[in-house]
């Protein structure tokens, strides 16, 4: 039995999409309830994440870091930093950009150190690199070879069809990881 929130941004809805393929991921597990929330709309009141076991951090990388509205919601978890009342609880992230670095690994580390000042336990992927052998395909799970956490890669001039099936499935992996790590986590010794 455990609970995942899945905190995430989205100016144009690709890292949305992305945030629904955690969710399904963290809630095929038995047992697991999750919740998706809008970064803009969780800041008005943080303290509602408080029941969660674990927190998925998700944002588009917006020139080399996450975004504005998601950066509103970190800062507006400040008293909650102070109380250390997230500290046990673990932690993972994900980010989508139309580059195929587009330097998200930037936006990953942010979202590691946010959990860390947290005294949160960060959950990364646990994929090898996929496509990275002559016999690879876009196709591969973790195609873009990310191990702090999800990453996603969508067309600037497309929507949701720009989406790669991998990368979403690379997402759910990231919400399957992090609810099987909830269904053992004691997280008593904070
Ligand atoms: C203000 C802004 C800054 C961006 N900066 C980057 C960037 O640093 N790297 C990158 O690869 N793509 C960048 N992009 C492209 C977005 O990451 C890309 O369009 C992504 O799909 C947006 O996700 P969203 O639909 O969830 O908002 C930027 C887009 C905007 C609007």
């Amino acid at each position: 039995m455990g609970s995942i929130g899945v905190v995430y941004d989205s100016g144009y809805g690709h890292t949305a999409a992305q945030a629904r393929a955690v969710g399904e991921g963290a809630a095929s597990v038995p047992g697991i309830d999750v919740a998706l929330y809008f970064a803009e709309e969780i800041a008005a009141d943080p303290r509602r994440l408080g029941h969660c076991d674990a927190l998925i951090f998700g944002t588009p990388t917006y020139l080399g870091s996450g975004s504005a509205i998601f950066k509103t919601f970190m800062e507006a978890s400040a008293k909650i930093w102070l109380d250390q009342g997230w500290k046990g609880k673990l932690a993972a992230g994900f980010t989508n950009s139309a580059g195929h670095s587009g330097d998200k690994l930037a936006t990953l580390t942010q979202l590691w150190l946010f959990a860390m000042q947290h005294g949160m336990v960060w959950v990364g992927l646990g994929l090898l690199d996929g496509n990275g052998r002559s016999t690879g395909s876009d196709a591969e799970l973790n195609r873009l070879g990310a191990y702090a956490g999800a990453m996603a890669q969508s067309n600037s001039d497309q929507g949701l069809e720009g989406m790669q099936d991998s990368d979403l499935r690379t997402a759910s992996a990231l919400g399957e990881r992090v609810a099987r790590q909830v269904a053992t986590w004691q997280g008593g010794g904070r």
